[in-house]
């Protein structure tokens, strides 16, 4: 799809006042309020067949080539500054001048709102060649690598790009994994809870985005996705953030990676023990979606949610964290139920390695 630029011109037809270059400041100060007010435009400009003479833009409030809309006192000061020449002008104000928000409300079918928020994905048609695919995501994620279709709209049909969040460079193929750039803050939420020589497990990593920051603070990540394209990714951005030393990747299912690390001798037990972290967000964020117009279903939530950790660990969970994370829509959000995973939750370092 290609966007036709010239659509969003817009001719305004003005009118203008030649003054000498020297009087162009006392004269703005008499015109204060009567000159073109529009943003991003001077209204003081060239006279194209002049260098001694420069155009004062009027305001496209005045109308008349009379000026009957100045008061005549301001006129009276300004003709004993010099002689008053009112000339046509026309300014066109092009796709280049026009913001986003202004674009889209012209290409979008008439009563369909502006979308207010949305991923720079969609800000092509103002950034290219810097953003150069729009795509639309279609239907629910149903597949288990969390990944969403999505139709392109305008550009190359390739979703291969690259983001930056707190500094960190991710490159990512939307086409391929998981990846929500309106989760940076919880991103940087829970990496703010990690300190330089903690071990993270990262059971559902995706590309890195607790994974990369946390080892970047200089903790040792063992980071595991199911998804081979998002540990392909997560290598390649391990590499480009260049912190490859602190992170293992595997590409394997999460219940055979705990159980894997679990076996591992040599103080695993406190990998595990530090699981708590983003294996945990991550968890949540595929199965605490709740519907949460009332508040009392948010503690019904709290409370099934350490019901159910507590039953698929065998132990006590003590002082879990309920957060809630985002809205995705009026009636949904999203929460992270933390929680520091119970020693006798553990296999006993001593009964795994013998
Ligand atoms: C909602 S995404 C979150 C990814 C990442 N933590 C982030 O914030 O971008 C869930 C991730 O879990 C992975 N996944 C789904 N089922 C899995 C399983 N059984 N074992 C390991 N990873 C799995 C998906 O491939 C996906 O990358």
């Amino acid at each position: 799809m290609l966007l036709d630029e010239s659509k969003f011109d817009l001719h305004l037809k003005l009118w203008a006042l030649r003054i000498p270059r020297e009087l162009c400041k006392a004269a703005t100060k008499l015109l204060n309020g009567h000159m073109l007010d529009r943003p991003r435009i001077k209204p003081i400009t060239e006279d194209p067949s002049s260098e001694k003479t420069r155009f004062v833009i009027l305001s496209e409030k005045v109308q008349n080539p009379d000026l009957s809309d100045i008061p005549t006192q301001k006129l009276n000061e300004l003709e004993k500054l010099c002689k008053i020449e009112t000339v046509p002008y026309t300014l066109t104000l092009g796709y280049s001048y026009w913001g986003a928000d202004h674009v889209l409300k012209q290409v979008l079918p008439p009563g369909l709102e502006v979308p207010s928020s949305f991923e720079t994905i969609v800000k092509y048609f103002k950034n290219h060649p810097r953003i150069q695919t729009v795509v639309n995501k279609v239907g629910s994620i149903a597949n288990e690598f969390r990944v969403p279709k999505f139709e392109i709209l305008a550009g190359k049909p390739d979703m291969a790009t690259e983001v930056k969040q707190y500094g960190a460079t991710f490159k990512l193929d939307y086409g391929l994994v998981y990846w929500n750039s309106r989760l940076e803050h919880e991103h940087i939420r829970l990496v703010n809870k990690f300190n330089q020589g903690d071990i993270i497990c990262d059971m559902f990593a995706g590309i890195g985005p607790f994974a990369i920051p946390a080892a970047q603070k200089g903790c040792l990540v063992y980071a595991n996705d199911l998804n081979p394209d998002s540990i392909r990714y997560l290598k390649i951005n391990a590499d480009i953030n260049k912190v490859n030393n602190n992170i293992h990747a595997y590409n394997m299912d999460a219940r055979v990676f705990m159980s894997q690390l679990m076996t591992v001798p040599n103080g695993e037990s406190e990998v595990v023990d530090s699981s708590l972290g983003s294996s945990d967000t991550c968890n949540i964020q595929e199965n605490m979606k709740a519907n949460t117009k009332e508040r009392n279903s948010e503690m019904f939530q709290n409370k099934e949610n350490k019901d159910e950790a507590e039953s698929l660990l065998n132990a006590k969970i003590h002082e879990p964290v309920f957060h809630r994370v985002r809205d995705v829509a009026p009636n949904k959000a999203m929460y992270c139920f933390s929680f520091r995973l119970p020693e006798e939750a553990c296999i006993d370092e001593e009964i795994t390695n013998s």
